[in-house]
């Protein structure tokens, strides 16, 4: 068997970590035959309620589990890591926006990114699940500049999966009939669900585009969108707190992706570092189609992106430069 890994969930004592540390360590991300120590971060005030989801751990009698280091100091939880789920971060409630949280949580990832900086694996990869997630990946990156931007990332799988459900419930067909969706830009209500491409495995077995499948245009460009973009306000007005569940299940996905690679004839969503492709401002971590292979993610080039969808592309862009300004004066106080 492989020699363990090193993992931290930073967040640990939180609601999204309390569903992804199992995955994690019954081998659903890194596989079944790569053991594992789980290095789990959260604040001081949270080591009581942490020590009881350690004593969980152990007593899911997991054979890949091979450590558990519990810990509030971020040179301890950091330390030659491997990967990095970067969820410790305030959650937003009821009638919040995800940017309000900007001020409070981006200075978090300030830190973490000097700590990664400091003591991770250059070779780490890092997905940030904690909002606003684009641009607090972003600024852990800059405070990490040892490591290469690459290696940074920020959840929109959830964005995806949402998505892939609708319309695998409209047509009746199990959600992994669904591929090639794709959502582009910030995980906020300005992000953009798009079909253009997708393909469908009808209920007959017949390979369809989605669009001819469903034959609603206008529910593909309203509601369809409508309801992926206010999900998480949705199930937050419903269970008064945030999704966790369904978040740590999109965070496996996305990890597992990006470790293991993506089939060759479909792609998922990954926000990462622009490089201005599909006319999006450079250096914003935007949420594009990506193929992984060997650990690397590249973006998914040669889609047509017709007015309806650069209009969406657009107001996104937006959004996203304006959170990185705000992010970066938060930073200087
Ligand atoms: N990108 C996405 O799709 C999604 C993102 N989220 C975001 O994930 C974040 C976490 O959500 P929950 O687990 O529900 O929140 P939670 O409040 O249940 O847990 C957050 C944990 O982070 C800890 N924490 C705070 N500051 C920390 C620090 N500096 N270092 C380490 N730990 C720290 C807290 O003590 C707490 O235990 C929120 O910002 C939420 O908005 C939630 C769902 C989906
Ligand atoms: O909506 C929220 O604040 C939590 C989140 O990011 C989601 O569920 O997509």
């Amino acid at each position: 068997m492989a020699e363990p890994i090193r993992v931290v969930v930073t967040g640990a004592a939180g609601q999204i970590a309390y569903s992804l540390l199992y995955q994690l360590a019954k081998g659903d991300v890194f596989g079944d035959q790569q053991p594992l120590s789980l290095h789990l971060l959260d604040i001081e005030p949270m080591m009581g309620v942490l020590n009881g989801v350690v004593m969980e751990l152990q007593d899911c009698a997991l054979p890949l589990l091979r450590e558990v280091i519990p810990t509030a100091d971020p040179a301890v939880g950091f330390k030659d890591v491997d990967a990095a789920f970067l969820v410790g971060a305030m959650p937003r409630k009821e009638g919040m926006e995800r940017k309000d949280l900007l001020a409070a949580n981006v200075k978090i990832f300030k830190a973490q990114g000097q700590a990664l900086d400091q003591h991770a694996k250059k070779t780490v990869k890092v997905l940030v699940v904690g909002n606003p997630a684009n641009t607090n990946s972003l600024i852990c990156s800059k405070y990490a500049p040892s490591i290469p931007p690459a290696n940074f990332s920020a959840m929109t799988r959830l964005d995806q999966n949402r998505a892939q459900t609708q319309i695998a419930n409209r047509l009746g067909v199990p959600v992994n009939n669904v591929s090639k969706i794709t959502i582009w830009g910030n995980h906020s209500s300005t992000q953009f669900p798009d079909v253009a491409n997708a393909t469908v495995v009808t209920a007959s077995g017949e390979t369809k585009s989605v669009k001819d499948a469903i034959n609603d245009q206008a529910w593909l460009n309203g509601d369809f969108i409508s309801t992926v973009q206010k999900r998480g306000a949705a199930v937050i007005a419903a269970r008064k707190l945030s999704s966790a569940m369904s978040a740590a299940k999109a965070a496996a996905d996305h990890m597992k992706d990006w470790w293991n690679g993506t089939p060759a004839e479909s792609w998922v969503s990954m926000a990462v570092f622009s490089d201005g492709s599909y006319n999006t401002p450079v250096g914003v971590m935007y949420s594009f189609p990506v193929r992984c292979s060997k650990g690397q993610w590249e973006i998914v080039q040669g889609l047509t992106i017709d007015e309806f969808a650069r209009e969406k592309l657009d107001v996104t862009s937006k959004e996203l430069i304006e959170e990185r300004e705000e992010a970066l004066a938060v930073c200087q106080d």
